[in-house]
């Protein structure tokens, strides 16, 4: 494959290791110094576009690729919101778009048993439900969008919460599930679930020891993704 990386930062560069490893080749670093590169690029030779930027960046960097028919699997985090208008410039032009707000298969596995953890525990009102995540300093965005995606998995299980909400130390309402997200060097990504009672506490962890997972799920996606069209996730990739 010929891949365009629009990015080029902690997670491009890692990316870019593994694809030449693989024997893929690179159509083109982005970063936010060099955007005119884009105008000088062969369009039709490129297969696919791997998109982690910044959040205030990446729907800019999606529209330029889907809107000219090329494939994109995007992992920038906080831009969410705006989804739905990249879904629908995907539809209109017929090509693929991908989404992850975690690339790595241990935490898609970790997806899972959150979710079945909240399931099981949805009538224990006695434990009160906490998150925490903790990243290097150089996040841009709190909460992670990990910790959103297990969020959400949670809340669609517990009707105790209508809501989440980032703990800056303020009080938080009953029916919304509290994140706290801490900022320690040079954590790559940690989440935490804690379920506390009196009587014990029920806690599951993802560790990431490094972003080599994040960056060898965003490479194998964009392979598998080549003869795809439409609006894909992880549940595809990894048939969940
Ligand atoms: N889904 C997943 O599995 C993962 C997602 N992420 C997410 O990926 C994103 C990137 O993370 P990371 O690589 O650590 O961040 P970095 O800050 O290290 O890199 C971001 C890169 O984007 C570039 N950039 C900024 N603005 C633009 C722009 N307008 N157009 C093109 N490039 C631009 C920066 O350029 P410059 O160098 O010039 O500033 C930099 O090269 C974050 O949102 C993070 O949360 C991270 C890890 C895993
Ligand atoms: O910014 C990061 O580094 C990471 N971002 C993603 C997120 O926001 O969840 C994935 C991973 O945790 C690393």
């Amino acid at each position: 494959m010929n891949i365009l990386l629009l990015g080029y930062g902690k997670m491009g560069k890692i990316i870019a290791e593994i694809a030449e490893s693989r024997g893929h080749s690179i159509a083109g670093r982005i970063t936010i110094d060099n955007m005119a590169e884009l105008d000088s690029l062969a369009i039709k030779t490129i297969d696919v576009a791997i998109e982690f930027s910044q959040p205030e960046a990446a729907v800019e960097n999606i529209s330029w690729a889907i809107s000219r028919g090329i494939p994109v699997v995007s992992g920038t985090t906080g831009w969410l919101h705006e989804k739905p208008v990249i879904e629908q410039l995907t539809k209109e032009k017929n090509t693929a778009f991908f989404y992850a707000s975690n690339f790595s298969v241990g935490v898609n596995i970790f997806f899972k048993v959150n979710r079945f953890l909240a399931s099981l525990m949805k009538d224990q009102v006695d434990y009160k439900i906490s998150m925490e995540e903790i990243h290097h300093t150089e996040k841009k965005d709190a909460p992670s969008g990990t910790a959103i995606t297990l969020a959400e998995g949670i809340l669609a299980e517990q009707s105790r919460f209508q809501r989440w909400t980032l703990d800056e130390g303020q009080a938080i309402e009953a029916d919304s599930l509290p994140i706290s997200a801490k900022r320690i060097d040079p954590a790559p990504g940690t989440h935490t679930i804690t379920y506390s009672s009196d009587i014990d506490d029920i806690e599951i962890t993802h560790t990431a020891h490094s972003r080599k997972g994040f960056a060898m799920g965003a490479v194998l996606v964009s392979e598998w993704i080549q003869d795809k069209k439409g609006v894909l996730s992880m549940d595809d990739f990894l048939s969940f």
